[in-house]
Parts: structure tokens; sequence; C-alpha cells
């Protein structure tokens, strides 16, 4: 753990395993933090506050270039870290995770020097007015295990931008880019305690959330966990930014092009074995183009090549964990038991690993558990629709608790941008896989979340608005 200064060694402390998914095996051991070591590292990210707020953003924007320069050198090493830890193939840890660290880092140091408040002419004589954005102060970063590395950017690099310090608790199954992270940021220059790590189950974070000196919690994680973080967050009036859970449909409209919906629809819903909160899961494909579709998903979910993530002819890494398999498992069972029809998969994969076979179900209806809650897996249902009723359509899209993301595969863009207007999610996308970038705005409706992460809007959600009034 990095707390201020000092990199914490476990001494009497108790300790936790971290596995590679993959193998089952435990490639590190992780410090249980308890309270004082909490304490003790919102009170350096505290201490370290005003001299880093005060820093002149110049700099700040420099040392968080040199983090990003620092991530390019280790690019190769953080992406093998990553797919040991977390278990994704290094097409997607090398390609995609690594470079929107370094995207975030270089697009949010932009950010540092371009604060700005406004001026108002206020209707009371003799005033002048006006706004600063200032840092909110100790914000605890509370991150997930299925992006460790990359969601993690995505809030320490705006909130060390807009001049706030951070106490970092990572998942407990992926810990050790984070860990490695913070050891760049520190040789990157950082000072100390501007970045902190305590490493920890859920206790950890509780500790967090209820701790005094945080200004702000960014959480990344489950539903239920965001709710718990609100409701505690709330009580003493804790700034809170939640990016939650999703269901995200995927509609495929009589005139789609059918290859390409299901090559993109494989990638959005297989991606990082489907754990991703913005997976494409529930395909409503019009009835006369469902057999197709449904034929087609199958022959490519079956023909994924399962491996470690650091063999080259992997396709489809493990789940993160023996819970995570389980809890997929369970999910596919109670589709079977619904009444949906398995088309390929359907069970865990031989082997150590904690892998899962790719999974396709025909024959889903709204109403089933498996169309309604988020897995987390390799987990695809198809409902077919009619496809002369699309008001139908999209209230059936919409009629889920989240609001993350949403597909439309369609060659009629006017049809496409219909839908994607009335569709109930933060990110809708047409006839493309989901896509993130540092300057597009992240985040879900309803209960997959609370603001916006990337772009201006985690520029807003790190600061807050102060009012100077002078009078003249
Ligand atoms: N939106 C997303 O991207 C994600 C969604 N999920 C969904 O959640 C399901 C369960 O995954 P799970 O790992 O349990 O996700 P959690 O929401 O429990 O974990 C996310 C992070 O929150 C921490 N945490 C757990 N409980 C608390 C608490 N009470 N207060 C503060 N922090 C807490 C976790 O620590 P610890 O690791 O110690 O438990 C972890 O760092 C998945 O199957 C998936 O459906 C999961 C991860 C990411
Ligand atoms: C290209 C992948 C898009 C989504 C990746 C971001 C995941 C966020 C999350 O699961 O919380």
């Amino acid at each position: 753990m990095l707390i201020g200064a000092d990199w914490i060694e476990a001494g009497d402390r108790a300790t936790f395993p971290s596995h590679d998914p993959a193998t089952g095996k435990v490639i590190a051991e992780l410090i249980s933090a308890g309270p004082a070591d909490v304490d003790a590292a919102v009170h350096a990210a505290a201490e370290a506050f005003d001299d880093w707020a005060a820093i002149v953003p110049a700099e700040r924007a420099r040392l968080l270039l040199r983090v990003a320069d620092l991530v390019e050198q280790h690019a190769d090493e953080l992406a093998r870290l990553e797919t040991t830890d977390q278990g994704q193939p290094l097409p997607i840890s090398a390609g995609f995770a690594i470079p929107m660290v370094i995207n975030q880092f270089r697009y949010h140091a932009g950010w540092a020097t371009k604060l700005t408040g406004i001026t108002v002419d206020v209707s009371i004589p003799d005033i002048d007015y006006r706004t600063r954005r200032e840092p909110l102060g100790v914000c605890a970063l509370i991150t997930p295990w299925n992006f460790p590395i990359m969601l993690l950017a995505f809030k320490l690099a705006p909130a060390l931008a807009t001049g706030n310090t951070v106490v970092i608790k990572p998942a407990e199954q992926t810990s050790l880019s984070t860990i490695r992270l913070a050891e760049l940021c520190r040789e990157a220059g950082l000072p100390p305690g501007v970045v902190n790590v305590v490493t920890g189950g859920p206790s950890v974070g509780r500790a967090l959330v209820e701790h005094p000196g945080v200004a702000k919690i960014s959480f990344t994680g489950s539903t239920e966990v965001g709710r718990e973080i609100a409701a505690t967050a709330g009580r003493s009036l804790k700034r809170v930014s939640l990016e939650l859970g999703g269901k995200a449909p995927s509609v495929i409209t009589a005139d789609a092009d059918i290859d390409a919906a299901v090559a993109g629809n494989l990638m959005g819903g297989l991606l990082n074995s489907g754990q991703v909160c913005a997976a494409y899961t529930r395909f409503y494909v019009a009835r006369r183009k469902a057999d197709e579709f449904t034929e087609k998903l199958a022959a490519g979910a079956a023909a994924q090549v399962l491996g470690h993530g650091l063999d080259p002819k992997t396709q489809l890494g493990p789940l993160v964990s023996a819970e995570q398999a389980e809890r997929v498992d369970s999910y596919v069972r109670l589709g079977e038991a619904e009444g949906a029809t398995l088309v390929t998969g359907g069970h865990r994969a031989d082997g150590d690993g904690y892998f899962y076979q790719p999974t396709v179900f025909a024959g889903v209806t709204d109403s089933m558990r498996i169309a309604r809650e988020e897995i987390f897996g390799p987990v695809l249902s198809v409902i077919p629709y009619e496809d002369e009723d699309e008001l139908n359509l999209v209230a059936r899209a919409n009629d889920t608790d989240y609001g993350l993301a949403a597909v439309i595969w369609s060659t009629n863009i006017r049809t496409a941008n219909r839908i994607a207007r009335r569709i109930r999610a933060g990110s809708v996308y047409i006839n493309m896989p989901p896509l993130l970038d540092p300057a597009a705005a992240w985040g879900g409706m309803k209960a997959s979340g609370l603001g916006r992460e990337n772009g201006f809007d985690a520029i807003e959600a790190f600061t807050e608005v102060k009012s100077i009034w002078t009078a003249l």
C-alpha cells in the first residue's frame, strides 16, 4: 500500500491472495488495510491537499504528462500485469486499456491549464461578481475488477488535474496494476500524499465512504454497492459519482446488415468475457431476421478461442474469479429453468482457470431474469420482435432498471436515430461496438449511475464553483 511517502509492508497485518484467473494460481499477497491505515491514508491526502491545489496549473499538467509518458514507457509491462491479474487477453489490455490510461492522463493534463470561472453583471450596483472552479479536497476512488487500471484512470486523471488528492481502493481481485500506477505517479514526481492506495475488502471501501476527511467518492461497481455508498455518503453530504451496472439492449432492425451486426455484437457482448457494464446482452431482433442472426451469433460465439490472456491465440479469457464463474453459471441454469433455449455454450470450460463457454440463449422473453439482471459474463440473449411496431420495441428496450448503454443496428440512419433518441441510456451507439474516449461523457441513467465521467463532465465532477463578490 502507499500512504503518504511510505510503501507499507504487511508486518503483522492480515493479507489476502490475488490469483491469476486463467490458472487459479496465487500470484501475490496483498495487505488487508485496517481502519488505522485508512485513516492514515486520508490524513496523508489531506496534508498534501493545500500544496497540490496551489501548484500552478502548468506544473500540474507537466506532472500528469510525465505520468502518461511513464505509462507509455511501461505499457508492455502494465498490460502483462493486468492480463495476468485480471484475465483479459493481451489485445484488450495492451491494445485498449493501457492506451486509454495514457490518453486519459494526456487529455486531462490539458484541462489543468484551462479551468475557468465566469464574470457576471449581477443586478446589484457596485458589485464585481465572478466564479472560480476549485478542487473538492480528498477524493476516495473505489474501483472494480473488470478494467482495473483503465477505470482508475477515468477517475485519477481528472481528480489530479483539478487539484484534488486521492485515496484509491482497488478491487480485491485486481489490485496489482493500481499499485504499479501509483509507483509510476511517484516516479513522475507527484508529491507524497497526492496519491495513496489502500488495499483490502469491502470494509476498506466502507471506512473511506464513512471517513469525515473524505470530500468525494467516485465509485465504479455494482448497483447494489452504489446504492449503499449513496445512502452513507448522503448522510454527511459528501459528493458522489457512481458508474454502475447495465443491461444494454441491442436492436437489430429488419434492414440491418446482419453480418456486421453479428460481428459487432460478438465484440460488444463478449469483450472481456462479457464483464463489461456496457456489454450488449439483450438482442431485440426483427422476427424475420431472428433465425439468421441467432445462427450466425451462435456460430461466432462457439468459434471463440478460450485461453490464457498472454497466449496470442486467445480471444476469450477467463472470468475474474471462481465466484464470478459460479454466478454466471447460476444465471445460465436459471435461463434454462425459465424456459429459454440454450443454443450454444452453457457450462464452465475445462481446466484450472475460471473459464466459461460463450453462451447464446434463444427464445428469451422480456420478463426472464436473464433478460433483466446484470450477469457480467459471456451470456447473450436473443429476443425477437415484430418489426412493424417501433414504439413497442423502444418501450421494451427501455423496460429495465438500467440505462447505461444501447446500440441500434440498421442501414436506415433515420430509423436508427429515431430509436436512439427514444432510448433511455447514457450512451447510444449506432452500427458499432461500444467505444470510449476521454473527451466523451460516460455514465448511466436510472440505476446505472449518477453523474458522468470523461470530458468536461469529469472536470465538473471533481470541482466546486465558488462565487466571489467584491464591493467596488
Ligand atoms: N459497473 C461495473 O463496471 C461493474 C459492475 N459489477 C457488477 O457487480 C457484480 C458484483 O461484483 P463485485 O466485485 O461484488 O462489485 P462491487 O460493487 O462489490 O465492487 C466494486 C468495488 O467496490 C468495493 N466495495 C464493495 N463493497 C463496498 C462497500 N460496501 N462500500 C464501499 N466499497 C465497497 C469493492 O471492494 P472489494 O473488491 O473488496 O469487494 C470494489 O473495490 C458483478 O457481477 C457485476 O454485475 C462489478 C464490477 C464492475
Ligand atoms: C469498449 C468498452 C466499453 C466499455 C468499457 C468501460 C467499462 C466500464 C465498466 O464496466 O464499468
